[in-house]
């Protein structure tokens, strides 16, 4: 259905209009085979089983997450194979690698896809960057796109709790003329609450700048600079936690997440609402320019090639795992640790 988002109307699809009936209809012919098992993977595939989809698992044996899999239920030789054999299988692929994963594995994938079959992305990165990637499918499979707006965690959670996150959806390359069904049909499946549209180069670069940006990155940003100074000025670490993380995760942003900031702004004190009114443009005013430069760095292919690079290294886990460590070990974070195991739900 057409809807009007402020005063501008995109499409979007919700459960009403595409049931969850119509999609298995849609799809009931199809071997679905999601490949790898990091974040999206267990999320996406356990979503489809419990909805009573056809699918399969492909991983690499001896690998902690072909452990995961079993744990979660998969069996191997039945729902649960090597990553070639579930190509293999598959009508439907799901490239659920890591995008730079995706790369390494992309000759053999390759292989497997026979005319009609589909290649099922969440992240427009490999297709939108085929110049670096070398992934360009063949002209007879449909390419299409799937991309939960959240953490793999969050559309297991959601969907177990009956709820709906939201996806983004695109076709890159329809060959069967069935292509709009089946990324539908598969949005559906994996339990998004509604999808939008979107394309793959939208896709790619609105992501890579959400969580650079606001999503992580500032954010992150933005609670380090006010967490330093607050402990500067002789704050303690609780008060300063407090302030910065803890009053916004626990109890302003599920207000705002229920009626937006408009209300949490005419719903606190009078002496917030004068501050935050007068705060906030300086705020957007010294952010600007950074996105104006993150943007950029996208848009040019910077951030994709950076990504590209690391995480293509034999020891990029090793890496990634020292700096996430630093952030760990950051006094901000040990606060936090403690925090939480304060919250009385947490004891
Ligand atoms: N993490 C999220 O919540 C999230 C959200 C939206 C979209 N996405 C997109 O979904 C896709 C999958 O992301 P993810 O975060 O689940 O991936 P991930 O980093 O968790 O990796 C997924 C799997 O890829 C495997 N892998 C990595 N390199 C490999 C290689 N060279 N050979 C074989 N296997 C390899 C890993 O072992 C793992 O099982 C990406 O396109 C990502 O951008 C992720
Ligand atoms: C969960 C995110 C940040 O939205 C996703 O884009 C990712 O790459 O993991
Ligand atoms: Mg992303
Ligand atoms: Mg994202």
């Amino acid at each position: 259905m057409k809807l009007k988002f402020g005063s501008v109307e995109e499409n979007v699809v919700t459960r009403e209009e595409f049931p969850l009936e119509k999609a298995r209809e849609v799809l009931k012919d199809e071997v679905i085979a999601v490949i790898g098992y990091g974040v999206q993977g267990p999320g996406q595939a356990l979503n489809l089983k419990d909805n009573g989809f056809n699918v399969i698992v492909g991983q690499r044996k001896n690998s902690k997450t072909w452990d995961k899999a079993v744990a979660d239920g998969w069996v191997p030789g039945e729902t649960l194979f090597e990553i070639e054999e579930a190509c293999q299988r598959g009508t439907i692929i799901q490239f659920l690698l890591s995008d730079a994963g995706q790369i390494a594995l992309w000759p053999t994938v390759k292989k497997y896809l026979t005319p009609g079959k589909a290649l099922y992305f969440s992240h427009g990165f490999g297709i939108t960057y085929k110049e670096k990637t070398g992934i360009i499918p063949p002209p007879d499979v449909d390419v299409i796109l799937v991309a939960p707006k959240g953490s793999g965690t969050s559309l297991r959670r959601m969907f177990v709790e009956g709820r709906g996150l939201n996806s983004s959806y695109a076709i890159y390359q329809d060959a069967t003329g069935r292509a709009k069904d089946r990324v539908i049909a598969l949005g559906i499946g994996v339990g998004s609450g509604y999808l939008f549209e979107t394309d793959f180069y939208r896709e790619v670069t609105s992501d890579l700048t959400g969580e650079r940006g606001t999503l992580m990155g500032a954010i992150q940003g933005i609670f380090a600079a006010q967490y330093e100074v607050l402990r500067e000025n002789g704050h303690s670490p609780s008060e300063a936690f407090n302030e910065t993380v803890e009053e916004l995760t626990q109890s302003l942003m599920p207000l705002v997440a229920e009626n937006g900031m408009d209300w949490m702004y005419a719903n606190c004190s009078t002496t917030a609402q004068r501050g935050a009114l007068d705060w906030w443009k300086p705020f957007r005013d010294a952010t600007k320019p950074v996105f104006e430069k993150l943007y950029n760095s996208v848009k040019s292919g910077q951030e994709a090639q950076k990504s590209i690079d690391s995480n293509s290294r034999p020891d990029y886990r090793e890496k990634l795992e020292a700096e996430l460590k630093e952030l760990r070990e950051s006094e901000m974070w040990q606060a936090g640790a403690t925090v939480r195991k304060l919250r009385p739900e947490n004891n």
